[in-house]
């Protein structure tokens, strides 16, 4: 984690402006507060207005416009409700962020067709998809990529790259999906059924869509035209894509 906070003194009032960066989450979060003094030291608790936003994957959200602030010697801490029985949100601003789960997609394009393999069981059953699953505790996200293309496909990929990040949420599951896709060309071995998958290959005009994942017809083209990409996805039902933003990016390390 990067941080930095500064405060300022001026005309009675206080200004603290805080940046943290946390790589790893791909996420910024800043603010700037502005509080008046604490009125004597058994009242540490002081009027102000905080202007917060929290960054993910490019894009903004405003967290906060005005809390109460609990300022005691030189510990500061973010709270919610009045007075100085305020509860304490959290000191650490990471514990604030929604939880994320983080899942594989590898797509195959070699000679103008695309493998996709029919989800045999589990989440996504009956759909046409990548190969891919969810990161296991102790592997990159990279070796988990491979991992599961080999166990769903029996192949092997030796140029796979990562060209995009989705990020799903579903309305009655409060934890974010996040979905790196990657992209191969070159393989070893032939594709396989396996007890997940029964894969196929589509040319890029007839990718099976209506049997996909709504989100796919998004962002396929974009992959497959050798673009990089970001893009949250809102569902309903776990399957009605209600609404979405995608956009092209230079790096989605
Ligand atoms: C919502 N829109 C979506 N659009 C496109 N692809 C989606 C997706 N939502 C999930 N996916 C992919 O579906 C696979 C599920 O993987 P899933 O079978 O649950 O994982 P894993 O193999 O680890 O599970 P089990 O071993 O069965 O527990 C995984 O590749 C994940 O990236």
């Amino acid at each position: 984690m990067r941080s930095f906070i500064k405060t300022f003194q001026t005309h009675g009032f206080y200004l603290a402006v805080g940046l943290w960066k946390y790589p790893q989450a791909h996420c910024t979060v800043s603010f700037r507060i502005c509080w008046t003094p604490a009125r004597n030291s058994r009242s540490p608790s002081s009027s102000f207005v905080w202007i917060g936003a929290i960054e993910r994957d490019g894009i903004k959200r405003l967290v906060a416009k005005s809390e109460r602030f609990l300022c005691t010697g030189q510990t500061m801490a973010i709270g919610s409700g009045e007075g100085t029985n305020q509860e304490l949100v959290s000191t650490n601003l990471e514990e604030t962020l929604p939880a994320r789960k983080l899942l594989t997609l590898v797509i195959i394009h070699h000679e103008e067709k695309v493998l996709l393999g029919m989800k045999k069981r589990g989440f996504g059953k009956g759909y046409y998809n990548g190969f891919g699953g969810k990161v296991e505790k102790g592997e990159t996200i990279e070796e988990a990529a491979a991992r599961e293309l080999e166990e769903e496909s029996g192949v092997t990929a030796t140029d796979m790259e990562k060209r995009g990040i989705l990020t799903f949420h579903f309305d009655n599951d409060p934890v974010l999906w996040e979905v790196h896709v990657f992209y191969v060309t070159k393989f070893l071995g032939d594709p396989y059924e396996t007890e997940e998958m029964a894969p196929s290959w589509f040319s890029v005009a007839d990718i099976p869509y209506d049997t996909m994942w709504a989100d796919d017809p998004l962002w396929y083209p974009l992959l497959l035209t050798g673009q990089r990409f970001k893009g949250d996805f809102f569902f309903t039902n776990t399957t009605t894509l209600t609404s979405h933003s995608i956009g092209v990016v230079e790096s989605v390390s």
